[in-house]
């Protein structure tokens, strides 16, 4: 298959030297624009960046954007069958750190999700997503300024693996046989007809997990680190997590028993700071983020209930407009907006550019261009204060201008002198 992708011809790759990232001036970033909104939120999304960059930097530093097809539009750019072309993922290998739109996944049937793809093919087994209020935007609750919160979620593993067989199937009838026949397992309550999915949780998938978000809380001066999961129903997967976090805590990190357990404490070496280590039963989590938001900080915790929380948690600082993420290996960083391809905006130049825009902050962050990044930042909150912002917020906000995804776009620009 020939290349569809031009690499231009004035940028330079991002390259990892002694496990840190080496940034030119002028790096090469390869960005997928996304099906659905994907066209409305991502060229905003690269304007901003551009001019927060150009602000920053004075022309000293700028971003070559490299365009990658993945979705809808590899569809039309390679063939019909072609969802999620091998040179998509080799550019994010070669480039390092990239960016992307939302991508569609139907429910039920037909492809299975490239999100998830992406993150299982290159290994980006942190889903990082931090949830934190803007002063003016509007909220259900009424304290948003408690929600701070920054969730480490397992990216690689869970029932997100996709191991999943229909009901009917030889396959599923195949597993549910060796079960009953085999694993002496009475309690599947219908085996006739019956879909099947398995859930995968490793000990090492959960470490590499939870010790990023422990270093995180040290790096980042957090008080906590919350382990959330289910486990007193799924007690070797979920469970299994907790215990197996606990544990890394303890022998890497040098946490101790806090009134006999089962939480831990540890000091932060930076500034000998404490830093409480301790676990939630997930469902309780979804009432504790609601009503006592403020005694939480840092939560590491599986692929699904981290889809569930950072929805539930985005939803209390304004919405999935605004909350972005990242998808990050030990090689190559993908980030992209927390919310999905919302089809019945496709193209109308509505949606909030926010979660996209704020992905791209944290991209910017992570590239080291700090300057341009506290740019982006001010820019957001000086539109969201001038209650110049897009539909979802003006319809909860009083007093507000309504504008389209581009006009906010240009009202963050307009803030970042
Ligand atoms: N990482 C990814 O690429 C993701 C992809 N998806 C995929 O996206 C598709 C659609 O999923 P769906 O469940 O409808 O979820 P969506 O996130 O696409 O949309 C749900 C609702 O959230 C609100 N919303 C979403 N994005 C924005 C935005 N930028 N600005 C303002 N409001 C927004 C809208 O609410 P309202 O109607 O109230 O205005 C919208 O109707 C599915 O195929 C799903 O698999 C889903 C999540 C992540
Ligand atoms: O891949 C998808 O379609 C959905 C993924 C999702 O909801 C998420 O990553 O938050
Ligand atoms: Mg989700």
């Amino acid at each position: 298959m020939s290349s569809q992708i031009t690499i231009p011809a004035d940028g330079q790759k991002i390259t990892i030297e002694n496990g840190r990232l080496n940034v030119p001036n002028n790096p090469i970033i390869p960005f997928i624009e996304g099906d659905g909104i994907g066209i409305d939120v991502t060229p905003t999304m690269r304007k901003v960046v551009d001019a927060a960059v150009k602000v920053a930097y004075q022309g000293e530093k700028k971003i070559s954007w490299m365009e990658v097809y993945a979705g809808e539009k590899a569809t039309e750019v390679y063939d019909s069958e072609t969802w999620l072309p091998e040179e998509t993922l080799a550019m994010f290998r070669e480039y390092r750190v990239g960016i992307k739109g939302p991508l569609t996944t139907p429910v039920g049937g037909g492809i299975r999700s490239l999100n998830v793809a992406l993150r299982q093919v290159l290994d980006l087994y942190v889903c990082q997503r931090p949830v934190q209020w803007f002063t003016g935007v509007p909220s259900p609750v009424k304290h948003p300024e408690a929600v701070d919160m920054v969730i480490f979620r397992e990216n690689s593993e869970d029932i997100y693996a996709g191991i999943e067989y229909k009901a009917g199937t030889e396959q599923a009838d195949k597993i549910i046989n060796f079960l009953t026949e085999e694993m002496g397992v009475s309690s599947i309550r219908f085996t006739e007809d019956c879909g099947i999915g398995i859930k995968p949780v490793s000990k090492e998938g959960t470490q590499r997990l939870v010790r990023k978000a422990i270093q995180y809380a040290i790096d980042n001066d957090r008080d906590s680190v919350t382990l959330v999961h289910k486990g007193n129903i799924m007690k070797y997967t979920e469970g299994a997590f907790k215990e197996w976090g606990y544990q890394l805590a303890h022998d890497e990190f040098g946490a101790e028993l806090l009134d006999g357990g089962p939480w831990l404490s540890l000091k932060n070496p930076n500034n000998g700071k404490e830093i409480i280590i301790k676990d939630v039963i997930a469902d309780a989590m979804l009432q504790q983020i609601l009503l006592r938001p403020e005694e939480y900080s840092v939560i590491a915790t599986l692929n699904l209930n981290g889809d569930y929380l950072s929805d539930a948690l985005a939803a209390q600082v304004g919405g999935i407009g605004i909350a972005p993420g990242a998808n990050i290996s030990d090689e190559v960083a993908i980030f992209e907006a927390t919310h999905g391809t919302a089809p019945k905006y496709a193209g109308l130049n509505k949606v909030n550019p926010g979660s996209v825009i704020l992905s791209a902050e944290m991209m910017l962050r992570h590239m080291g261009w700090t300057e341009a990044a506290d740019l982006m930042l001010q820019g957001m909150s000086g539109a969201i204060g001038a209650k110049t912002v897009t539909y979802d917020f003006e319809r909860l906000m009083e007093g507000a201008t309504l504008v389209s995804c581009s006009e906010f776009g240009d009202e963050i620009i307009k803030h970042l002198a």
